[in-house]
């Protein structure tokens, strides 16, 4: 059906109808604005990432419902970064016309499965023309109990680095996209670039237990939001190339793609893996929880005086000065 054919609010009650008010809601869609009853003893946390056509997306890599399922989880993975909850999610949509009921249908599906999964209830949103590309904006709103949020700004000289799974699979997955090579055997890799999994429980668990000094999402790439994190806590660091965990899958399509599988890793982006530090002395509570199966994450390398800058060390021993060299939306937005 054509998007004409229902017009604006025609789309507005068809997207009510499947997502009816939560009992935790005061207000939800049909109103000049949302109301949520804010908890006294958490922080809300809130949050926004957009995915434009061209730029996070192409039709030809991704189906709508992918879209939609990314849209939320990225927005999902900031909120996951402070450690908190995800509660409630707004969506700003930019259509072009091209797009069908059915691909808006096929888009809420992905929102939907996301939001279930994650524990988000749809609240509101906006509709609009675009005259430029189609884009999705979702707003995320999450909670953390004051004394557990964490931001980027705590680390300490010295503590141990963490990420809490492979780096470079998503970046690997899209290159292989775009080159059209056979990604049949690499499904690992394009899912990961489709429908990335936030690490929300692993936020929250963390967090609870009072573990990371600091952290961050992985959302442009290691090697600079790793240089946000040091600029907030106006430090150094040392990362371990040796260490830095990447998966089967990776090394191999790096290995046909003729390119250091590091470089996935180290500027790729898109990981939504959580950088956190931790000081020496939750080191043993969090390696418990790591061998109890609770969590999984791998020691990549350690903060430093701020002098260090940002040092890469090879398995060899070599140390090298590692610019933060992942996406930049106005540095390398052009080039695709
Ligand atoms: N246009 C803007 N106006 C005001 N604040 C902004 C704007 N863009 C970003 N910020 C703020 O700058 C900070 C860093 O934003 P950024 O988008 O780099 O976050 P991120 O989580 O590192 O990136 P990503 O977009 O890859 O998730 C956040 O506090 C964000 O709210
Ligand atoms: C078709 C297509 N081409 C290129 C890319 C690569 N890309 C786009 S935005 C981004 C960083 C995260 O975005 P943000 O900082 O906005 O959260 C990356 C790595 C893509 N995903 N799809
Ligand atoms: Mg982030």
């Amino acid at each position: 059906m054509d998007l004409r054919q229902l017009g604006e609010f025609g789309l507005i009650d068809r997207i009510q109808k499947r997502f009816p008010p939560p009992a935790s809601t005061v207000l939800g869609i049909g109103d000049d604005a949302a109301a949520i009853l804010p908890s006294k003893k958490q922080h809300l946390l809130l949050t926004t990432d957009t995915l434009i056509e061209g730029v996070h997306f192409d039709p030809a890599f991704s189906t709508f419902q992918e879209v939609g399922y990314k849209s939320v989880m990225v927005n999902v993975s900031d909120i996951a970064a402070m450690g908190g909850t995800p509660r409630y999610i707004l969506i700003s949509l930019g259509l072009t016309g091209r797009q069908r009921v059915e691909a808006i249908d096929q888009l809420y599906k992905g929102i939907e499965r996301a939001s279930r999964e994650t524990g988000l209830d749809l609240i509101g949103g906006n509709i609009a023309f675009s005259t430029g590309p189609f884009f999705i904006s979702p707003t995320v709103v999450g909670e953390i109990p004051k004394k557990e949020m964490v931001t980027r700004a705590g680390a300490g000289e010295g503590d141990h680095l963490y990420v809490t799974g492979t780096l470079g699979d998503a970046a690997a997955g899209l290159a292989l996209l775009k080159k059209g090579i056979d990604t049949k055997l690499f499904g690992r890799l394009t899912r990961r670039y489709r429908a990335p999994q936030a690490r929300w429980r692993e936020g929250r668990l963390l967090a609870k237990a009072r573990i990371p000094s600091a952290m961050i999402d992985l959302s442009d790439g290691l090697s600079s939001d790793l240089s946000h994190l040091m600029e907030r806590s106006g430090l150094g660091a040392e990362i371990d190339a040796a260490e830095i965990p990447l998966s089967a899958p990776l090394q191999r399509a790096a290995l046909q793609m003729g390119v250091d599988s590091i470089e996935y890793a180290l500027n790729g982006g898109e990981d939504y893996e959580l950088l956190f530090s931790v000081p020496e002395r939750k080191l043993k509570k969090l390696e418990l929880m790591i061998k109890n199966g609770l969590i999984k994450a791998y020691r990549i390398g350690k903060m430093a005086p701020r002098r260090t800058g940002l040092m890469l060390i090879n398995p060899s021993g070599r140390r090298r000065a590692l610019a933060p060299g992942g996406w930049d939306h106005l540095k390398k937005g052009e080039k695709g």
